[in-house]
């Protein structure tokens, strides 16, 4: 049955939420001080009607918006959502009782997202091609995403097709990553399982037919026509398929500038979550780095980039757990500069040995900022002080931020708040 609710605020997610008898709804795509009629199972609404709507509303330019899982902001004017992301920011710094000013948004989506992943489902035995609708297992087809890179908008759904044609005999569910390099489309196909050669020489013949750079299975290479090739500073860099890369060019830019301008004076280095060394390969310009990272796909890639790089200082790499083996205080103090870039689930382990260490300078990178205050906080109560907190918007049109913070040992423990 519909029901009619005001929305008070956004939630972190960007869900509008509105105060009811049966306690508090959130209702996705709305705004505050809106009147929406909606559909509501338990403490979700479905936005059925805006009956009064709010100033700062938009009309979403992408056709898929509101069904598709991807963007969840595309109905806010610009500096309305600019205004509410840095507000989720700042509360949640304040939560962690860090009230270090919080630089200007930067921008950072650039000519657009430049890895998409589309899901290939068989429902009912008839193929869909899309992406995943919000809270649900259903897939949206599309025939474009306007928030990809030019080379990805159109052409990524025709490959997931094609793609899915070629294979939809088993009718497995299929998720297809594509990304966007310098020498093509990298593409990685997960969800197939293992394949018999001759099934894998007719997807040599598929990647030919859509001239694909490369073309891997379950991150196991089938066909590479060509090295895809990403640049991270003056090095070209061939990243494992599937490993991590920046959401976008511009976000992957603008946080190793900032990197690199924290350690100007730093003559030794330690990237720690490395991946494939975008700040690494682009510190080594002038700095010693040493890289550590998980993956040994990215490891491998980072390495034969600095070797084959000109003019770059000494990098050295290692493949090593740091949830479990954290670099510890002995080793960390050999460096001028410790970068941080942990997945979202943040870097407490590696934190706390830092936080024992003689580092003078940590550069603090991460797309949670709820893990970036914990872990920031455990530097600041042994004496790191937050020079900076730079945000960056690389995951325009979702909920989702970018952090970098500077921080720097002043040598006196803070006394207690
Ligand atoms: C947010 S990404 C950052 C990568 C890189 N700094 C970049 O900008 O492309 C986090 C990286 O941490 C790596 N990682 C995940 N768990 C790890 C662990 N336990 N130890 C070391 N590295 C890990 C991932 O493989 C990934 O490359």
């Amino acid at each position: 049955m519909a029901e009619q609710v005001i929305i008070e605020r956004l939630g972190a997610k960007a869900d509008g939420i509105a105060e009811t008898d049966g306690g508090h709804v959130f209702v996705p795509y709305t705004l505050p001080g809106e009147t929406v009629e909606i559909e509501r199972e338990d403490s979700r609404g479905r936005l059925l009607r805006v009956a009064q709507e709010s100033p700062e509303r938009e009309m979403p330019f992408c056709p898929y918006f509101g069904e598709c899982g991807g963007c969840a902001t595309q109905h806010m004017r610009e500096d309305f959502y600019r205004a509410w992301k840095r507000d989720t920011l700042v509360k949640t710094l304040q939560h962690a009782r860090i009230d270090t000013p919080i630089e200007a948004m930067i921008d950072a989506h650039g000519e657009g997202r430049r890895r998409v992943t589309l899901h290939v489902r068989f429902p009912e035995g008839v193929m869909q091609v899309g992406y995943m609708a919000a809270r649900s297992h259903h897939v949206v087809t599309i025939d474009h995403c306007p928030i990809a890179v030019p080379a990805l908008k159109h052409h990524a759904p025709i490959v997931a097709r094609a793609i899915g044609e070629h294979l939809k005999a088993g009718r497995k569910p299929l998720d297809i990553q594509v990304t966007a390099t310098l020498s093509g489309l990298d593409v990685d196909i997960r969800g197939h399982g293992p394949m018999k050669d001759k099934d894998r020489l007719r997807l040599v013949d598929l990647a030919a037919d859509l001239d694909l750079a490369r073309l891997s299975l379950h991150g196991d290479i089938v066909v590479e026509r060509r090295p895809p090739a990403i640049m991270m500073g003056r090095a070209s860099v061939i990243p494992p398929p599937g490993s991590f890369l920046q959401a976008t060019e511009r976000g992957e830019q603008a946080m190793a500038a900032l990197v690199v301008e924290a350690c100007a004076r730093a003559k030794r280095v330690a990237d720690l979550f490395s991946g494939c060394g975008p700040f690494a390969l682009r510190l080594a310009e002038r700095s010693e780095v040493h890289a550590v990272e998980t993956d040994k796909g990215s490891v491998a890639s980072l390495d034969k980039a600095a070797r084959m790089t000109q003019g770059l200082r000494r990098v050295t790499v290692e493949a090593r757990d740091l949830f479990r083996r954290p670099l510890l205080t002995p080793e960390l103090n050999a460096f001028d500069a410790v970068v941080i870039d942990p997945p979202r689930a943040g870097a407490e382990a590696q934190a706390r040995q830092i936080a024992a260490s003689k580092v003078p300078l940590v550069v603090s990178i991460s797309c949670d900022a709820a893990t970036f205050a914990r872990d920031a906080a455990i530097l600041i109560s042994s004496g790191y002080q937050l020079e900076r907190i730079v945000p960056v918007d690389q995951f325009k049109y979702s909920s989702h931020l970018e952090v970098v913070g500077v921080l720097r040992k002043s040598g006196k423990k803070p006394s207690a708040r």
